[in-house]
């Protein structure tokens, strides 16, 4: 089954300067299979979050049609789960109130909260820093908070938007072998938006590149590599120098400095 569909998709934003409206992303097709995992990767400025926030229901498609589930998204669902650059943890809530909170809002008894935050805290290796504030916790910890919270609420489908952008090299690999081995682990369907190559090499299933604004898919390769659930192994396979190197040619990544020399 496809869990995230977009059929013909298109949005277009009023242009600040002009106060006319701009397409941001043009005649988008895509299908997502349950369990997948997609990353979608492209130019600055091509829509990619665009695309997440259609996903999520936050912003409505200006043409074309959205659906998660085999339901067509018109606002935000309780099944789609998005996760940000920013952990948007509160300064004022525990690292467990934090996880805690979608179930909270779902009216899940407090007991079971404790044991389903404890649980995910001790998988992204937080054990022992439950009762801790944000503010105690390194930009990675936080992250891994983030992510215990993102998957408290059990989504079927998760929404990535640049996650680990802003953590150091190594904190960033260890975070991604743990949100890899968790989706394969639960089957989750994620689509992924990311700048790093290889990190997406070494996550997705599957890779959508993007044209420039007006974003489109101009290209989709399939990763046809084993070790999906270990990313720390599938970075080292032979193959994805050269994968690499592919996605640089269709992102003309180097091209214009070249022309500037
Ligand atoms: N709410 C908005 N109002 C007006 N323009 C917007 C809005 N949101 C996005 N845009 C414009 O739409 C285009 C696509 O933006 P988007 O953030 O989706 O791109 P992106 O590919 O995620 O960028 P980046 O890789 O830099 O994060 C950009 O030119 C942006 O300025």
């Amino acid at each position: 089954m496809n869990e995230i569909e977009f059929r013909q998709v298109g949005k277009r934003f009023v242009d600040r300067q002009t106060g006319e409206p701009r397409a941001a992303v043009t005649d988008v097709n895509l299908s997502i299979r349950s369990g997948e995992v997609v990353s979608i990767i492209g130019p600055s400025g091509c829509g990619k979050s665009t695309l997440l926030n259609m996903g999520a229901g936050l912003y409505l498609p200006s043409e074309g049609e959205v659906y998660v589930g085999g339901q067509r998204v018109t606002r935000p669902v309780r099944k789609v789960a998005f996760m940000l650059q920013k952990d948007l943890l509160m300064p004022w809530r525990t690292i467990r109130a934090n996880v805690e909170l979608g179930m909270e809002i779902d009216g899940a008894p407090a007991r079971e909260r404790k044991v389903i935050a404890d649980e995910l805290l001790a998988k992204c290796h937080l054990k022992g820093f439950e009762e801790h504030y944000p503010y105690q916790l390194s930009g990675g910890m936080r992250q891994r908070a983030a992510l215990a919270r993102t998957l408290a609420v059990d989504p079927q489908v998760l929404l990535l938007d640049e996650p680990f952008s802003a953590l150091d090299a190594q904190t960033k690999m260890v975070l991604q072998q743990d949100l890899a081995k968790m989706l394969f682990e639960k089957r989750k369907t994620a689509l992924f938006i990311t700048h790093d190559l290889v990190e997406a090499i070494a996550l997705s299933d599957r890779l959508l590149v993007m044209s420039e604004r007006p974003g489109t898919i101009i290209e989709e390769i399939v990763i046809d590599l084993p070790l999906r659930e270990n990313p720390l192994e599938r970075r080292k396979l032979p193959q994805i120098g050269p994968l690499q190197g592919r996605l640089m040619e269709l992102l003309k990544v180097g091209k214009e400095t070249a022309e500037l020399h």
